[in-house]
């Protein structure tokens, strides 16, 4: 399929996704051969049945006879099993190196590009359409394999038995063929759209799920209800159009094959009466057909399910076209004496958000950024940690390009507490050591939660550093959350502290005695906070002012 212009291009995404992430060589060649062996086996068991059948009369019965066909019986169930084992091995090998790539590429994707993805959709995507594309290489790729070989050897010892009872039974399948293909092609558009519904509905649920309290407090149960009703009617509509072909495509498959044995048994019957054909012959013929079942409905799954993973593939190869977050260069970042934003200038959505800043950072010190809410203060402070590629050639550490360094080396050295701190729903201890490749000993983590004032919330919590933070957070007050977030950021050690609007939900004496930490503090490394209230500001502070995405005033006193 590779490089077939004519292949259809969600095929050939599939392609390319499976090359990527299918078993090696050596499982296929494993596959094959328990397919072979499985479907050789199922093979011989009619042609035993027909020597019992056509000896019974003249002999008695055959003891060797019997006892080879309960053994090749055995021995097919075994093969079966294991059969499906390994289909069932390589199809999760292929979904955990399929999601785990995923899940790479996203962690990994540019900060800009993941700004305008929908957490939850791209969730679903992760966990729907590559257990699509599992499947087909789990379960339909088996049938389709083991479809073939049956169909081809079972139509070949058909021929040999009796040529005229195979061109009967050809005719048959030929006229069935016709019938099921529109219909497995038909699916195509179909899982597409519902793999959509579905993803869509996920993404509004956990939304819904996750704002509990907002939508009571603004008595908005009756909307959500209808907008999920929507969602839900949607996903029905396009799950009832796959099952109409499906419940077409297996009866279908059964009609042909009482049609099969009723043309069978009419000619059979008419050709033993003739005598140019035994009993045996028939039973072996009827057990044939009666093979025939299993592949040609796996034919048609085949071709159905491919449609589905197509689609999905489609979603999938749109995430792995995310642009990835450079690296950066090759100088490891030891320790950050300096970094100097340099005629920094940043837009997003074709808005201009900051233009010509020229700002520099010392290795110690207080700089407060002032500024109107939307004048730019969050996005300048998130240049600093090169959350965009796009400025980071205008931001210079230690007086080189930041590029020049190893990007995780940079952020080593800096800690950042956003405007909305946030909490995984992880142990207390996870979310303290977020990152962190050195874990700090329990003293160290008690120093930290006393310095911002959370001593008494840590014994309300009996000192348990392990019990679980909650979706909901409701271990936390808005402040105490503020207090955990600027705990997590110390235990980084850092040499330039970051801080979004880090006291406004702070009581005056809380905010008090986290300036002072933060004062005490920027004897050492340098503290950067984004904040609206002037009152914060002590003389010595240096203070920027933003406005319009422009610095408007820098001065060191503030009157
Ligand atoms: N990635 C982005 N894409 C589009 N617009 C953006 C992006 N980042 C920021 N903006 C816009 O830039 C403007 C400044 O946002 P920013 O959050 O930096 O303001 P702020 O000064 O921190 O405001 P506040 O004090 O209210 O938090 C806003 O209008 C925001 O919508």
């Amino acid at each position: 399929m590779k490089g077939n212009d004519n292949a259809s291009p969600e095929l050939t995404g599939l392609w390319q996704l499976l090359s990527t992430h299918k078993p090696n060589n050596k499982s296929f060649l494993y596959m094959t051969l328990l397919i072979i062996v499985a479907t050789g086996l199922e093979l011989v068991i009619p042609l035993y049945s027909r020597h019992l059948v056509d000896n019974i009369n003249q002999l008695g019965f055959d003891y060797v006879v019997i006892l080879g066909l309960v053994f090749v019986v055995v021995i097919a169930a075994i093969s079966e099993g294991a059969l499906a084992w390994y289909g069932a091995r390589m199809g999760e090998h292929t979904n955990l190196s399929l999601r785990y790539s995923l899940i790479g590429r996203l962690v990994n994707t540019k900060q800009a590009i993941l700004n305008n993805e929908h957490s939850a959709e791209l969730s679903a995507r992760i966990m729907n359409d590559s257990a699509s594309v599992k499947s087909i290489l789990a379960e339909d790729l088996i049938g389709l394999i083991s479809g073939v070989i049956s169909l081809i050897a079972v139509i070949v010892v058909m021929f040999l038995l009796d040529w005229r009872l195979t061109l009967v039974l050809l005719a048959c399948i030929a006229i069935g063929a016709l019938v099921i293909t529109p219909l497995a092609l038909s699916m195509r558009g179909i899982g597409k759209a519902m793999q959509d519904a579905e993803a869509d509905l996920f993404t509004y649920v956990s939304e819904c799920f996750k704002s509990g309290k907002m939508i009571r407090a603004h008595n908005a149960k009756q909307s959500v209800l209808n907008r999920s009703k929507g969602l839900l009617n949607n996903s029905f509509h396009h799950a009832m159009r796959e099952a109409r072909v499906v419940s077409m495509i297996n009866p279908i498959s059964n009609l042909v094959l009482m049609m099969s044995m009723v043309a069978i048994l009419a000619f059979s019957a008419h050709w033993i009466a003739q005598g140019s054909m035994t009993l045996g012959t028939v039973t072996a013929f009827l057990m044939y057909l009666f093979g025939l079942a299993f592949p040609l409905i796996s034919l048609g799954m085949f071709f159905s399910n491919l449609q589905k993973a197509a689609g999905a593939a489609v979603r999938l190869n749109e995430i792995n076209q995310y642009e990835m977050e450079s690296e950066g260069g090759n100088l490891e970042l030891k320790k950050l004496s300096s970094i100097r934003l340099n005629k920094l200038k940043f837009e997003a959505d074709g808005k201009l958000i900051l233009t010509d800043i020229n700002l520099a950072f010392s290795a110690a010190g207080l700089t407060v950024i002032l500024g109107e809410s939307g004048s730019g203060k969050s996005t300048l402070i998130q240049q600093l940690l090169g959350f965009y590629h796009e400025t980071q050639s205008n931001i210079l550490v230690n007086e080189l390009p930041f590029t020049d360094y190893q990007l995780n080396s940079v952020r080593g050295n800096m800690a950042w507490v956003d405007q909305e701190p946030r909490l995984f729903h992880a142990s207390i201890r996870e979310n303290l050591l977020l990152g962190l490749t050195t874990v700090p000993s329990d003293e160290e983590i008690m120093a930290c939660i006393e310095q911002v004032g959370l001593l008494s919330w840590f014994n309300k919590i009996n000192g348990d550093l392990d019990i679980l933070v909650s979706e909901q957070q409701q271990l936390f007050s808005g402040g105490e959350k503020q207090r955990f977030a600027i705990a997590r950021a110390l235990l980084r050690k850092p040499q330039l502290l970051v801080l979004d609007e880090p006291s406004s939900a702070l009581d005056k004496d809380n905010e008090a005695s986290i300036m002072s930490l933060l004062r005490h503090m920027s004897a050492n490394i340098h503290v950067v906070m984004v904040t609206h209230n002037k009152q914060l500001i002590s003389p010595s502070d240096h203070v920027v002012t933003l406005e319009n995405g422009r610095i408007s005033k820098t001065c060191q006193r503030v009157a």
